[in-house]
């Protein structure tokens, strides 16, 4: 049997919350305790990607409720002379599943280009850990009509070789629409998402089974029309993220 987007089994929507630097612990234990006790509510996979300092306390939280937890960015190596960072085998040792790598944030920030963020999916595959490569266009780069091309080239660039839908997970996050408040139309989100599909053919054996999530902007109250979207598998939320209440809004609104 196969689904409208051609899944060969339909996986279910991922609805991953990145905390990004936000929360302080006993607001982080608060935050992951309400979606333990409320994960059973709702019919999509849940995962928290909170500051690798709270992952730990996070993680005795979570337990074994079924709400996945991962990481925000990884460095390449399994360990060594590199201050300050975190090896992707010490995000699956405190029980990650995800790993976020590429991010705007992050590529903006510390120079990341594709083949860094290709390393640390790498990196994320030898530890065990799924990625969730980032892509995504700016404004500038949208608004010159160039917004497929930049996508396409980013996944080329950023998506290892040979992953599979249970390996790899993919996030179109368009730079102008993170914590903006703006989000992209349906149809653009249709177009893009179709692509990243397309492209990931070349790339993965069974592109149709990869999780295509979407991220910028997503709340309550517009998550049920861009969840509905073809090939848009669930979402990247930011800010909405931090909120219980909000976050599983958008997971129940998640078809
Ligand atoms: O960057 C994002 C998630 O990784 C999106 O952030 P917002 O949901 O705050 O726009």
């Amino acid at each position: 049997m196969t689904t409208k987007e051609g899944f060969a089994v339909a996986p279910r929507a991922l609805i991953a919350g990145n905390w990004k630097m936000n929360m302080d612990r006993v607001s982080s234990e608060v935050l992951a305790s309400a979606l333990a006790q409320n994960v059973g509510s709702v019919a999509v996979d849940l995962a928290v990607c909170p500051p690798s300092v709270y992952l730990s306390p996070v993680s005795v939280v979570l337990g074994s409720s079924g709400v996945a937890l991962g990481g925000q960015d990884c460095h390449t190596a399994q360990n060594g002379a590199h201050t300050g960072d975190v090896s992707p085998e010490m995000l699956a040792d405190l029980g990650c599943t995800y790993v976020i790598v590429g991010h705007s944030e992050r590529r903006a920030d510390h120079g990341e280009d594709d083949a860094a963020v290709r390393a640390k999916a790498e990196a994320a595959r030898r530890a065990g850990l799924i990625p969730i490569v980032c892509v995504g266009e700016t404004e500038a780069e949208r608004d010159a009509g160039k917004a497929l091309d930049v996508v396409e080239s980013q996944v080329r660039g950023s998506v290892p070789e040979g992953l599979t839908g249970a390996t790899l997970v993919v996030a179109y996050e368009p730079v102008w629409a993170i914590g903006t408040g703006r989000t992209p139309t349906a149809d653009d989100v249709a177009a893009v998402h179709a692509h990243i599909r397309k492209v990931l053919g070349d790339l993965c054996g069974d592109a149709a089974n990869v999780r295509l999530l979407y991220g910028g902007s997503v709340k309550p109250g517009n998550a049920k029309e861009l969840m509905s979207v073809a090939n848009v598998n669930g979402a990247l939320v930011g800010g909405a993220s931090l909120k219980a209440e909000d976050f599983l809004g958008i997971a129940k609104a998640t078809p």
